[in-house]
């Protein structure tokens, strides 16, 4: 399912596409916004103007919550700004989860974590849940993320877990889907560009801490995709971990 999810990113085309639960998701870039809006759906009417300014703003908000991610690893606010803010990637997922009758039998998203950087997303309706490793003595734990009106949610993804050479865990997530309503998410991914690889920074690296993860890049991750089924459990992120 989620192949398919990102082959629409990796052709560039706009589109709306039925996962294989039902539900259906638009993909698009959104950074910079003048490359990408026109190739944005035309209708609803306004759908461009509103979903771009949303779009710009979430950009910036990023950029704040990556400086500060960076700063609290002791780089400096301004680590990865230009190559997160004037080269960085932006991707834009509407996605649309009908009710289901039944949902205990099936899943909006299956488990997975984002390849991103962060992703900020905002919900109308609860249905995410984040899997929690440390609950239960170890054994780990889904957890419902409450839905709060107007309050964006934010995402580890992988290559902020390499970023911090672990100290930052990309957090797997899941959708359950509603019985009597349609859920619409809007999630907002963030990575540095196609090529630009993330790798662990040398001032996190020393004797007790040798490098743990191999560098990648988006397109490393596309590639990934394609020899890989994130909906049967793999993960990009597991790739990428330098065994001791
Ligand atoms: O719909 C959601 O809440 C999450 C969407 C998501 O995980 C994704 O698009 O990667
Ligand atoms: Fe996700």
């Amino acid at each position: 399912m989620c192949t398919h999810r990102f082959g629409t990113v990796r052709v560039s085309r706009t589109a709306w596409t039925r996962s294989n639960s039902g539900g259906i998701f638009l993909k698009h870039y959104a950074h910079p916004l003048h490359r990408w809006i026109h190739l944005w759906p035309e209708n609803p009417p306004g759908y461009r103007e509103k979903m771009g300014k949303f779009c710009e703003e979430v950009k910036e908000l990023s950029i704040e919550i990556m400086g500060a991610i960076t700063e609290s690893l002791g780089l400096g606010r301004d680590y990865l700004s230009s190559r997160m803010d004037e080269n960085g990637m932006q991707v834009m997922t509407v996605n649309c989860y009908p009710p289901c009758p039944d949902p205990e039998t099936a899943l909006g998203l299956p488990p997975h974590s984002d390849y991103s950087c962060i992703t900020i997303l905002l919900q109308n309706l609860a249905g995410l849940k984040i899997f929690d490793p440390m609950a239960h003595g170890g054994a780990g734990s889904w957890v419902v993320v409450p839905q709060v009106p107007g309050v964006l949610k934010v995402h580890i993804g992988d290559h902020v877990e390499v970023l911090s050479n672990g100290l930052y865990k990309s957090i797997v997530h899941k959708v359950t889907l509603n019985e009597e309503n349609t859920r619409i998410s809007l999630a907002s991914l963030h990575s540095l560009g196609m090529d630009d690889k993330m790798s662990v920074p040398c001032e996190l690296v020393n004797d007790e801490n040798p490098v743990r993860y191999k560098e990648s890049s988006f397109n490393d991750f596309l590639d990934f995709l394609v020899k890989n089924d994130i909906s049967q459990g793999d993960r990009f992120i597991d790739t990428l971990r330098i065994k001791d």
